[in-house]
C-alpha cells in the first residue's frame, strides 16, 4: 500500500517580507514534492501564502492587519498561489487541486468525509491536493489562523505516515534563534510540554503568523494522532528526502507513545464545543492527572447553550482549556447541581448517567505540567 506524507509550507519560504510569490521558490518545492510522488509516497501538500503573494496586488504597502484586507487580499493570492503551482507541478508531469478548508469543516462528520473521499479519489488518480485554509469564508473564532494546526488535522485524517513542516528555521531551539544566536536547536521531542511552549516565540518575518509556537502545538495533534512530525528547513535539492529518511535539518516529533482512537482524535481537535464548564482544582487533577470522570461536585460555572451528547470545553480557575467532553446534562440541570455531591445530585434531578462528563468521552488537552 502507498504511504502518505503531508507537507506544509509556510509563508516566510515561499515568499518575501515585502509581498509576491518567489516564483524560484515554488519551482524548488515543487521539484521536492515532485521527487517524493515518483518514489511511490502519496503527497499531499499544505501551503499558507495567499495573503502574501496578494496584498501587494491589491494595492497594500504591507501585509494587512484588518481581516477584511487580508481575506481580500487571500483571495486574489490564492489564485497567483495555484497558478504558480500548476505550471510548477506541469514541468514534472504531475497534476494539481486545489482544496480549501476551515475548522468548521472539520468539526462536521459529514462534510470531512466528503473531504477525504475527495482527497482518496485525487490520490488514486496521482493528482497531489494543494489544501490551504479558506480564508474568504473563515470567520475570526474560526480560523486556524496559521497553517500549522490545519496541516495536523490533516495528516491525523489521512493517517499519514509523516508530516513535514517547512519553515525558515532548521528546527525548534532552545530560544528562538533570530533574537539569541546561542540558542541550541533541539533534535528530538518525545513529550511536549509547557516549558516547551515557552521556549517557543512568535513569528520571525512580517509574512509568517505562527511562529514556532504554532509548530509545537501542531506537532502535539499530529503526535497524538500517531503521526511523526519534522519541523525544519527544506533549502537544498534533497532535502526534503532527507527529512523524510530522519536526517533533515530540523526537530523531529516522536510519536511511539501517542496513537489516540480515533474517537478520541475527533473530540480533540475535530469537534466544535458548544459551550464551557469551569472546574474547581479537585476536578481538574482528577481529570488530568486521575483519568477519572467529571462529576457535578467538581463543577463551579456552566456556559453556553448545549444538549446532552454535546462536546464542551472544560476549563479550569485558571480559566485554561484543560480538556474536552461529552456532556451528560442541560445547562439548567447542571446549574442546579453545580458542587454537590453524587447523593445530593440524585435525590434533585433524574439524570441518564450521574457523570458530568465520562472518562471514555473525555480527552485532555492541556500539556503536562513537569519541566
Ligand atoms: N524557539 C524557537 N525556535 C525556532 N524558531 C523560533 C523559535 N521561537 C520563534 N521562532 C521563530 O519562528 C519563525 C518561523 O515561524 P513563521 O514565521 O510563522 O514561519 P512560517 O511562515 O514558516 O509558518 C522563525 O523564523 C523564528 O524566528
Ligand atoms: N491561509 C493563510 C495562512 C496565513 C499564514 O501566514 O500562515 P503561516 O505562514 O503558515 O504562518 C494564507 O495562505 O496566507
Amino acid at each position: 500500500m502507498q504511504q502518505t506524507i503531508v507537507v506544509k509550507i509556510g509563508s516566510s519560504s515561499l515568499t518575501s517580507d515585502e509581498g509576491g510569490l518567489n516564483r524560484g521558490k515554488i519551482l524548488f518545492f515543487a521539484s521536492e514534492l515532485a521527487r517524493l510522488h515518483r518514489h511511490g509516497w502519496h503527497v499531499l501538500l499544505v501551503t499558507s501564502g495567499a495573503v502574501a503573494a496578494g496584498f501587494r496586488e491589491m494595492g497594500y504597502a504591507n501585509r494587512p492587519k484588518n481581516v477584511h484586507e487580508k481575506q481580500a487580499a487571500a483571495s486574489v493570492g490564492q489564485a497567483l498561489l495555484m497558478q504558480a503551482y500548476h505550471e510548477a507541478f506541469a514541468a514534472h508531469q504531475v497534476g494539481v487541486a486545489q482544496i480549501l478548508l476551515t475548522r468548521s469543516d472539520f468539526s462536521n462528520r459529514k462534510r470531512i468525509h466528503n473531504a477525504s473521499m475527495t482527497i482518496e479519489e485525487l490520490m488514486r488518480h496521482s493528482i497531489i491536493p494543494i489544501i490551504n485554509e479558506n480564508d474568504t469564508v473563515a470567520v475570526d473564532e474560526l480560523k486556524f489562523g496559521d497553517n500549522d494546526t490545519l496541516s495536523a488535522l490533516v495528516a491525523n485524517l489521512v493517517r499519514a505516515r509523516h508530516l513535514v513542516i517547512i519553515t525558515d528555521t532548521d528546527g525548534l531551539y532552545t530560544e528562538d534563534p533570530r533574537k539569541n544566536v546561542n540558542a541550541k536547536r533541539i533534535d528530538r521531542v518525545v513529550e511536549i510540554d509547557e516549558a516547551m511552549y515557552r521556549m517557543a516565540g512568535g513569528s520571525g518575518s512580517s509574512v509568517g503568523t505562527g511562529g514556532m509556537r504554532s509548530k509545537i502545538e501542531a506537532a502535539r495533534i499530529a503526535m497524538r494522532g500517531g503521526v511523526p512530525v519534522f519541523v525544519g528547513r527544506v533549502s537544498e535539492p534533497g532535502d526534503l528526502n532527507l527529512a523524510v529518511e530522519g536526517v533533515g535539518k530540523g526537530t523531529y516529533f516522536d510519536t511511539s507513545e501517542h496513537n489516540l482512537p480515533m474517537k478520541k482524535q475527533w473530540l480533540g481537535f475535530h469537534s466544535l464545543p458548544q459551550g464551557r464548564i469551569t472546574v474547581d482544582l479537585g476536578a481538574e487533577a482528577a481529570l488530568v492527572e486521575g483519568g477519572r470522570s467529571l462529576l457535578p461536585a467538581g463543577v463551579k460555572v456552566v456556559e453556553g447553550e448545549f444538549h446532552p451528547g454535546d462536546v464542551v470545553e472544560v476549563i479550569n480557575e485558571h480559566e485554561q482549556v484543560i480538556g474536552r467532553g461529552v456532556v451528560n446534562y442541560t445547562p439548567w440541570q447542571l446549574q442546579a447541581v453545580a458542587g454537590l455531591s453524587t447523593d445530593e445530585v440524585q435525590k434533585r434531578i433524574d439524570v441518564h448517567r450521574i457523570e458530568v462528563i465520562h472518562r471514555d468521552e473525555w480527552i485532555t488537552l492541556a500539556a503536562p505540567k513537569h519541566a
